[in-house]
């Protein structure tokens, strides 16, 4: 049995393009994978087919689980597939705008691939990745990105300094294809620059065509936001399609000194993460 952590993201800059005639969106978004982990316990059985425990929150049964669909997807590709067992244990809030779901998906795909010896190349399980969301090949492939189309073609970044998060979820749970309906704004794409050496220089990017639409559907979103800003936050952001809101820092100190004065209505959610660079896609849990 081995244990993986499949991280969660935040969305530096989201813009929405246009509205495709399938009801997706293009997009251009800056994407970095952040220090606050769902834990994956994956073992191979005698037996057949995908057995699915998940701890600590209550997902949808069935088979809709993005884990339990991302490791069929993968056992479709054998002839002879063995059974798989995985455990989830949640910790990255669900329909938070933080791509938990699809960062668990990404992370089985990687883990069965590497377990099975599967030969399948990275644009192949990426092809593969994009039929369970859009932001599953972000995941697998891990760097800090610009990420276009519907979120499928990433363009890694060359630098990022390393950047501190403070996340606040007002404690609503978000429909991203709801927020997505809402949107009646599109805006233009930024000039896709690939290398960043402070973190002042990644504030002046912050956008997100998803707040106001979000806003609109959970307006808790916008006294978390007047939280952050009066604890001193000046750089915050909804990230994807929300209900997270996260202030950007410098440093793991100026995070928690925030995350400190914050003062939290009930039911609200905190967490301080640091942004991933230079980190594998599949993360296997430390000892
Ligand atoms: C909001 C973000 O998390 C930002 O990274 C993503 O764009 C959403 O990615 P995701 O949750 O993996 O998205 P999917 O599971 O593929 O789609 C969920 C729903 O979001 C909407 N959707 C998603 C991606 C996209 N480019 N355009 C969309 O309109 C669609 O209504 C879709 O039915
Ligand atoms: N493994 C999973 N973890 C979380 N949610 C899952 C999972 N499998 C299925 N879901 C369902 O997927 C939906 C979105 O969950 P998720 O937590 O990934 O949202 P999100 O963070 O807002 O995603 P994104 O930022 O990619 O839009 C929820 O309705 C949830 O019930």
């Amino acid at each position: 049995m081995a244990i993986y952590r499949a991280a969660a993201k935040v969305n530096l800059c989201l813009h929405v393009l246009s509205r495709q005639a399938d009801g997706y969106h293009q997009l251009c978004m800056l994407m970095q994978r952040i220090g606050l982990y769902d834990l994956i316990e994956i073992e191979l059985t005698a037996g057949s087919g995908v057995e699915l425990e998940c701890a600590g929150v209550v997902l949808p049964p069935g088979g809709c689980n993005l884990a339990e669909r991302a490791a069929r997807l993968l056992l479709d590709q054998l002839s002879d597939p063995p059974g798989v067992r995985i455990v989830l244990h949640k910790r990255i809030p669900v329909a938070a705008g933080l791509g938990g779901g699809s960062s668990d998906a990404a992370t089985v795909l990687l883990a069965l691939r590497q377990q099975l010896n599967v030969p399948l190349a990275q644009e192949q399980l990426m092809a593969l990745g994009l039929r369970l969301g859009a932001d599953v090949p972000f995941f697998l492939q891990g760097q800090p990105a610009w990420a276009l189309g519907i979120g499928e073609r990433l363009q890694p970044l060359r630098g990022l300094p390393n950047c501190w998060y403070v996340l606040l979820n007002p404690g609503v749970a978000l429909s991203t294809a709801q927020v997505y309906g809402q949107v009646r704004h599109y805006s233009t794409a930024p000039m896709r620059r690939l290398h960043f050496t402070r973190t002042a220089e990644l504030a002046g990017l912050l956008h997100n065509d998803l707040q106001l639409p979000a806003q609109g559907l959970a307006p808790a979103i916008e006294q978390a936001a007047a939280a952050l800003h009066a604890a001193g936050a000046e750089a915050v952001l909804l990230s994807g399609s929300g209900a997270t809101l996260f202030a950007l820092c410098d440093s793991e100190v100026a995070a928690r000194q925030l995350a400190a004065r914050l003062a939290l209505a009930p039911g609200w959610w905190l967490a301080v993460a640091e942004g991933l660079v230079d980190v594998p896609a599949l993360l296997p849990a430390p000892a």
